[in-house]
């Protein structure tokens, strides 16, 4: 089984990852957890370039780290039988790279070969509470001060309807008065559904 957690900026993958991991586990799954950009060199180099790399640039780099991201840690994980859960995957992609001007079809060709997920779980919250969360941040990325939690919104939303009719199971969750916990249950029933 390979889960992804996707959504905008502080709208709480990270966090509900976390929770997921831990309902899973206590279920008795062998669970792997992993994040994109990855924690290897490409990954960040891709995180590093993110701040100054012109947005096709970015959008290949992002896109060779997640194929090794495949390769190298999720098919072998997932061949001895864990489940694999990661923060951002294809989504994040097709959503945060049109930021940068780039066709969504230029974007799905750098991902198209890479493997859907069992499941792709989408988290949604009101614009008003992600803009008061990055307020909280220290620093923002580059791609957070060009874009808004609205149009990260709005683009998550698009994303969604073109993966349907490229037959994506999918599932939107919407994080309004729910802590991560309960979020975290309501996947886990999606998952088991
Ligand atoms: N369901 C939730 N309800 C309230 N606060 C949440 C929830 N999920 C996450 N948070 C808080 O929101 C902030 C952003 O969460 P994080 O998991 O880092 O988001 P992301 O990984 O999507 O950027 C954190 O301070 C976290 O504690
Ligand atoms: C996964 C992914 C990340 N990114 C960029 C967006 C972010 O600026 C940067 C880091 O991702 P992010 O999830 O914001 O990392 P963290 O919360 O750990 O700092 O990578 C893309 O542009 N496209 C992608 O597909």
């Amino acid at each position: 089984m390979f889960i992804v957690v996707e959504g905008p900026n502080g709208v709480g993958k990270s966090t509900t990852v976390g929770c997921l991991a831990a309902r899973m586990r206590e279920r008795g799954f062998l669970v792997h957890v992993t994040t994109e950009p990855t924690d290897t060199p490409l990954g960040r180099l891709a995180r590093d370039g993110e701040e100054t790399w012109p947005g096709r640039a970015l959008a290949l780099a992002v896109a060779a780290d997640r194929t090794l991201h495949v390769e190298e840690e999720i098919r072998p994980a997932l061949a001895a039988g864990q489940v694999v859960i990661s923060d951002r995957y294809v989504q994040s992609s097709l959503a945060l790279q049109q930021l940068d001007q780039l066709p969504l079809e230029e974007i799905w060709r750098y991902n198209a070969h890479v493997p859907p997920p069992s499941l792709s779980c989408y988290l949604h919250h009101r614009p008003d509470v992600l803009e008061q969360r990055l307020r909280a941040r220290a620093s923002l990325s580059r791609l957070e001060r060009i874009g808004s939690p609205e149009r990260e919104l709005a683009l998550y939303d698009e994303v969604y309807r073109f993966l349907e009719r490229r037959g994506w199971r999918q599932t939107r969750i919407d994080c309004r008065d729910r802590d991560a916990d309960t979020v975290a249950a309501l996947l886990l029933q999606e998952v088991q559904r």
